[in-house]
């Protein structure tokens, strides 16, 4: 007995280090006290009802939003363990083939299961309510992506628990990535963890397209929409073409993997370049289709704490357009050094020098609606400051970069490891965080303390600058990316020290976001009076904050840029609008189809990962039962009636 039970350690669980053998204790302790909490407070019920069964984009948007939080927090972890690892030369913290596992895990996390659903949060929280819709398109469809990325990302997760993590770098290539090469079971958690969330990415990607081009108020022509909604329109276009590349992409190297196909081995007619092809179209348009939303963001932030209209709205929404377009074409700047030859690379290095024009036309643009403006310095509109000078720095080392024979020196090296980190940091992250500041109190109905805000704002960035740019000039000393650890004579180590001390920084800075949020619950105070505490522009800001279950209680209109804005200049000339009688209003019922469905895809991947095919068949046919049983269910709307909704504004807006 007791062998059996060895056995069956040794092959699932990864043995040998504390390190992991500590991180594995605190998750399962973790997973205990959730379990018992929620038991003990008899919460289930009210979890299920409210949350794992909700169609209500407002809560599956902040569902996004806690777990990116989580994964922020995870793919943090990693990151100061890497940091600690290289903060001098000689260490021995993570084994050469733990570091593996951190950077692949790192990367794959923050990209895939930090920024997308802090971006879909942003997407399924303001979308509906800036364009003055009830819901989205499709809101069961919704409910599924949401849980599609969810159970795709603890699979993923899951590997450091069971079997062991990925360490192939986080776009996983041949041949390090085939069975030959890497014969464990963390590959395959790759594979099918970015599978699943995947196939909720492209659908969420569609159900936003149709809900913005479908779902606008009356009056809401295509030039008069919010630049948040522009910006996200723009992404879910870079989404609907690419990601059906990364399926498809990783379809291949699963058969490779799992069915002994050739796809990108050299031999028997397959190659490798194939797949460093593909997963380019996928990987460079991902970098924007991560970024186009954060410079939504900004644009909504820059305007509102400017107290100005938006400079140049025409020429913002066809830069976006433009690099939406563009993205699909500088894929092999990222493989300048592979051997295409002087023209393909030239091409390539064109497309992508092309980009920055539109983006330098946005940040002009963003200068220029803040020149002459009353600026209010609140945390929005500090991060969003601090974005731009660092997103240009980041930028123009992108575009040095783009110079392919210099990449030459650049291509691998830390010089890039700190280019993409500031476009990724300095744009991606500042920009949710920005965004989350700004629609918070929208989202939950109480302000944050500025205070702590502050010192989270001050770390963060200081922290920034401190940890990356020592990694410029290292980089054109030599150093590579994922390089476990280095010698005393190299000359990298004082500027490694200094880059670990940054990294260190953003961690306390992460910490004091936590607190100030923290701090925030304890001190709630509802905004009942105004649902509209920065004086913002957008419909989102007409409704009461929260918003309530059903949005909007008469559809609104959406005839100018800044709707709510020009409401209340008219309201000001005491010019109101006609009063518009209430009708009930229909909206779709919960339902756990989408839930339960995500769980059957779990379990399929999880029997692909282990090759146990009875598992993954069993798995598939419950998402095939779960399609079924949906196609039978004919109770998914209902009405909410008049005297609910005038009970409801009425004690929202606090008049009761
Ligand atoms: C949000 C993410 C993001 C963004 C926005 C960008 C933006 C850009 N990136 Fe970056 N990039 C990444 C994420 C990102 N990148 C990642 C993750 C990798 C590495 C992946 C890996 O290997 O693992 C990478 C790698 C990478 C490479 C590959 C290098 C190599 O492997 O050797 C190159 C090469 O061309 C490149 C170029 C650019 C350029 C030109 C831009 C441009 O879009 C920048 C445009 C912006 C500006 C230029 C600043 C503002 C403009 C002005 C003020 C106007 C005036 C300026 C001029 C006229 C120059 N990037
Ligand atoms: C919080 C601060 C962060 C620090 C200190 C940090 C640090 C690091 C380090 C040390 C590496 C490995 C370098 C190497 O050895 O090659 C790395 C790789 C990477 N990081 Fe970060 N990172 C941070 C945040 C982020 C964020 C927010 C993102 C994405 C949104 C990100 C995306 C990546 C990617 C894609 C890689 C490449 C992984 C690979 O080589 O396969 N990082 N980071
Ligand atoms: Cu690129």
């Amino acid at each position: 007995m007791l062998e059996t039970i060895k056995e069956f350690a040794s092959e699932f669980f990864v043995t040998g280090d504390p390190l992991i053998y500590g991180a594995m204790v605190s998750i399962g302790i973790t997973m205990i006290a959730i379990v018992a909490v929620l038991t003990y407070f008899k919460k289930w019920g009210w979890l299920w009802r409210n949350w794992l069964t909700t169609v209500d984009h407002k809560k599956i948007g902040i569902m996004y939003i806690i777990a990116s939080i989580i994964m922020l927090f995870r793919g943090g972890v990693d990151a100061l363990m890497m940091r600690l690892q290289l903060a001098m030369p000689n260490m021995d913290f993570l084994h050469p083939e733990h570091y593996n596992q951190v950077f692949t895990t790192h990367g794959t996390i923050m990209i895939l299961f930090m920024a997308m659903p802090f971006m879909f949060g942003l997407f399924n929280v303001i979308v509906p309510l800036q364009i003055g819709a009830r819901d989205v398109a499709f809101p069961f469809l919704n409910a599924l992506s949401f849980w599609l990325f969810f159970l795709g990302a603890m699979l993923f997760n899951l590997s450091f628990v069971i079997g062991g993590s990925p360490d192939a770098g986080w776009l996983s290539y041949p041949p390090l990535s085939e069975l030959s090469h890497s014969p464990g079971v963390g590959q395959n958690f790759y594979i099918w963890g970015i599978q699943i969330s995947g196939i909720g990415s492209l659908a969420t990607g569609i159900n936003f397209m149709v809900t913005i081009i479908k779902m606008r108020a009356p009056g809401m022509r295509w030039m008069k929409l919010p630049m948040f909604t522009w910006s996200v329109f723009s992404t879910c276009i870079i989404i609907l073409f690419a990601f059906p590349i990364l399926t498809v992409t990783l379809a291949l190297l699963f058969l490779d993997r799992f069915a002994g196909a050739h796809f990108f081995t050299l031999d028997l007619g397959g190659n490798p370049m194939m797949y460093i092809n593909l997963i380019w179209m996928w990987g460079h348009p991902e970098v924007y289709i991560v970024v186009l939303p954060a410079f939504g963001v900004f644009s909504e932030i820059v305007s509102t704490f400017s107290r100005k209209k938006l400079f140049g709205y025409k020429s913002m929404v066809f830069a976006m357009l433009i690099i939406s377009f563009l993205s699909f074409f500088t894929w092999a700047h990222h493989f300048f050094t592979m051997g295409s030859g002087a023209d393909v690379n030239a091409f390539f290095a064109v497309t992508t020098m092309l980009i920055a024009i539109p983006t330098g036309v946005k940040i002009f643009n963003w200068l220029f609606t803040m020149y002459r403006g009353r600026i209010r310095m609140a945390t929005p509109m500090m991060w969003t400051l601090a974005f731009i000078p660092c997103f240009i720095v980041g930028g123009m080392t992108g575009v040095l970069l783009s110079v392919a024979p210099a990449d030459f020196q650049f291509h691998n090296s830390y010089f890039l490891i700190a280019h993409f980190h500031q476009v990724l940091i300095g744009g991606v992250v500042f920009g949710y965080f920005a965004g989350l500041y700004y629609w918070w109190p929208k989202m939950f109905g109480f302000q944050l303390e500025e205070k702590l805000g502050k010192w989270a704002f001050w770390t963060w960035n200081i922290g920034f600058y401190v940890c990356f740019m020592p990694q410029y000039a290292v980089g054109l000393m030599g150093m590579t990316r994922r390089l476990s650890t280095y010698g005393w004579d190299t000359g990298w180590w004082e500027l490694n020290f200094v880059s670990t001390i940054g990294a260190f920084l953003m961690g306390v800075g992460f910490l004091f976001q936590v607190a100030q949020i923290a701090d925030g619950i304890r001190k709630y105070k509802s905004l009942k009076a105004s649902g509209d505490p920065w004086d913002a522009r957008t419909l989102e800001w007409s409704i009461p904050s929260p918003a309530p279950e059903y949005n909007f209680a008469v559809t609104p209109r959406g005839d100018d840029i800044d709707e709510w804005w020009e409401e209340k200049e008219r309201r000001a000339k005491g010019i109101y609008p006609p009063e518009q009688k209430l009708e009930p209003i229909h909206m779709p019922k919960n339902s756990g189809i989408p839930f339960v469905m995500s769980v059957f895809w779990f379990i399929a991947g999880f029997g692909f990962v282990f090759g146990w095919l009875w598992m993954a068949i069993l798995g598939l046919a419950g998402v095939g039962i779960c399609m079924i049983a949906r196609s039978f269910s004919y109770d998914t709307d209902y009405y909410i009636p008049v005297d609910e909704i005038k009970r409801t504004e009425a004690s929202l807006r606090g008049s009761v």
